[in-house]
Order: structure tokens, then C-alpha cells, then sequence
């Protein structure tokens, strides 16, 4: 059984396996390395087990098998240092707190000092533009504006690792490109690890440094991908790229083969 990690991976999954107890098999042998900084986007068929492999890692699931590095440390339960978007911010935030108190909550729940905390969360609101709405409740702004709160209070207390579940699919599509460019600002600013999982092929390409896309159920990596696009990314000139066209029909074409059953040969 493979143990060893990559020396300096920031996140390490190896022979990752989960088997639902109703007996579905979601994920067969999932091993990929994500290295501190790196910005890594997941891509599959619908179905293919994205959510259940990012729900693994958070250590919200138990895995079958496998095992789970976080920085070189092996990890059991749920990882100190990681923070989850998920796509439903609605129901992710507190209705009857308000932004700000929203924010705080992981930051109170870690025992940081008041001070400290207010500081925290008026950083991480500012971060995401809303610092001007700290006093309003959740259900005052707009599904965008939510989602941002739910960044906010992933990033307020620096994770070292951020996971993302499809966290624009429910956002219209000019908000879903500004929320993009946030995650890649937000990034680049506090220097972290994303894994960040989507069924968006162009934002997986968009964003990412590298799209790993996984066979169908029950998965596992088809392609490890390396996004050859300039660093900066920008919605119209990385979007018109020829590379981009490219590496848009090789991860369309390879997603079509994983709903047809292809897998990876060994
Ligand atoms: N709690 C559960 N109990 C049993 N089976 C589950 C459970 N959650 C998910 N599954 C099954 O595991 C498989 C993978 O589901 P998962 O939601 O991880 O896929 P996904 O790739 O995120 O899908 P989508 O792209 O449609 O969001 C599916 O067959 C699903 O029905």
C-alpha cells in the first residue's frame, strides 16, 4: 500500500477509496498531489463521485481506504487548516446572523480573542468587497454577494488548504465570471492551496494550473492535465487563446469518453 508522500506536497491523497454504506462505489483509487500554491481544478462526469472525494479529503466523510497527507502530517478526521466552499451558499450561512457574525463564527469556534477575531473578519469582508454590508443579513444580498460571505468565512482565518464544491452553479453567469476572478485574486493574495471542483470545463481551464479529470463512477483520475496558460488569466484574452480552444476539446472530448466508461489503462 502506498504511504509515502511527496516531499512538500501541500495536500497528498493516496489510493483514496469510498464506498457508500448502501453499497455504491463512488470513488475506486483516487492518488493526487497538490503542491503548496498550486491552484488544481477537478472535472468529471455528473455522477462521478467530485463531491464525495472533496467531502474525503474535508474529513466530513470517512474514507473506505486510503490515506490523506495535509502538509507531510497524516490525517484522520476532519484537517485543521482547510476551509470548504460548497455550492450551497444558502444554506451554508446563518440567516438569522449577520454578515459579519457570519464570518466570525469559525473564527470564535477556534478560541481566537475578540480583538483579534474583528480584525480577522473585517480583513476577510473586505477581501470579498463587502465590507460595507457587515451589518446586513444574508438574505438581504444578492446569490452572489452570498457566496462571497461564504469566502469570506472560508479565508478569515487563512486556511492553508480551500476546497471548493461547485460553488458558482447556482450564480448567473456575469456574476459567475467576477466570483472567478475573486478566487483567483483572493489566491494569489494569501498564497494558498485550492482544489477547487467543477463541471465547467471552460472556468476548470480558466482557473486552474492543472485539471484533473476523473473517469466515471466509480472514479478515478483519467488525466492529470497541465494548464499551459500565462499566469495572468484574464475572462477575455485567456478565454480566446488558441490554447485554450485546445485544452477546452482534449478535456470535452476526454469527459465524453468517462460518460462512455473509458478508463485510464494501466
Ligand atoms: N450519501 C450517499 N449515500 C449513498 N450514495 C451516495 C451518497 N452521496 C452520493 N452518493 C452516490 O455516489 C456517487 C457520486 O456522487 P457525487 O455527488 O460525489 O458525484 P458528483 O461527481 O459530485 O456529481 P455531480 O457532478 O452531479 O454533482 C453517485 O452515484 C451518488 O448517487
Amino acid at each position: 500500500m502506498a504511504s509515502d508522500n511527496i516531499p512538500g506536497a501541500a495536500l497528498s491523497i493516496r489510493g483514496l477509496a469510498k464506498t457508500y454504506p448502501s453499497g455504491t462505489e463512488a470513488i475506486r483509487n483516487i492518488t493526487l498531489e497538490v503542491m503548496p500554491g498550486e491552484l488544481v481544478c477537478i472535472v468529471g462526469p455528473s455522477g462521478a463521485g467530485k463531491t464525495t472525494l472533496l467531502r474525503c479529503i474535508a474529513g466530513l466523510l470517512s474514507r473506505s481506504g486510503g490515506e490523506l497527507f495535509l502538509a507531510g502530517s497524516r490525517v484522520s478526521g476532519p484537517p485543521m487548516g482547510m476551509a470548504v466552499v460548497f455550492q450551497e451558499y444558502a444554506r451554508s450561512l446563518y440567516p438569522w446572523f449577520t454578515v459579519f457574525q457570519n464570518v466570525e463564527l469559525p473564527l470564535r469556534e477556534k478560541g481566537i480573542g475578540k480583538a483579534q477575531r474583528r480584525e480577522m473578519t473585517l480583513k476577510a469582508l473586505d477581501a470579498v468587497g463587502l465590507d460595507d454590508f457587515a451589518q446586513s443579513h444574508p438574505w438581504q444580498l444578492s446569490g452572489g454577494m452570498q457566496q462571497r460571505v461564504a469566502i469570506a468565512r472560508a479565508i478569515a482565518y487563512e486556511p492553508k488548504v480551500l476546497l471548493m464544491d461547485e460553488p458558482f452553479a447556482a450564480v448567473d453567469a456575469q456574476t459567475r465570471a467576477d466570483l472567478e476572478d475573486l478566487v483567483l485574486k483572493l489566491w494569489k493574495q494569501l498564497n494558498t492551496t485550492v482544489l477547487f471542483v467543477t463541471h465547467d470545463i471552460e472556468e476548470a481551464i480558466y482557473l486552474g494550473q492543472r485539471v484533473v479529470v476523473l473517469s466515471g463512477r466509480p472514479t478515478e483520475v483519467l488525466e492529470d492535465i497541465r494548464i499551459d496558460l500565462p499566469a495572468e488569466r484574464d475572462q477575455l484574452t485567456t478565454r480566446n487563446a488558441p490554447n485554450f480552444a485546445e485544452l477546452r476539446t482534449h478535456v470535452y472530448r476526454l469527459i465524453q469518453k468517462a460518460k462512455q466508461g473509458h478508463r485510464r489503462v494501466a
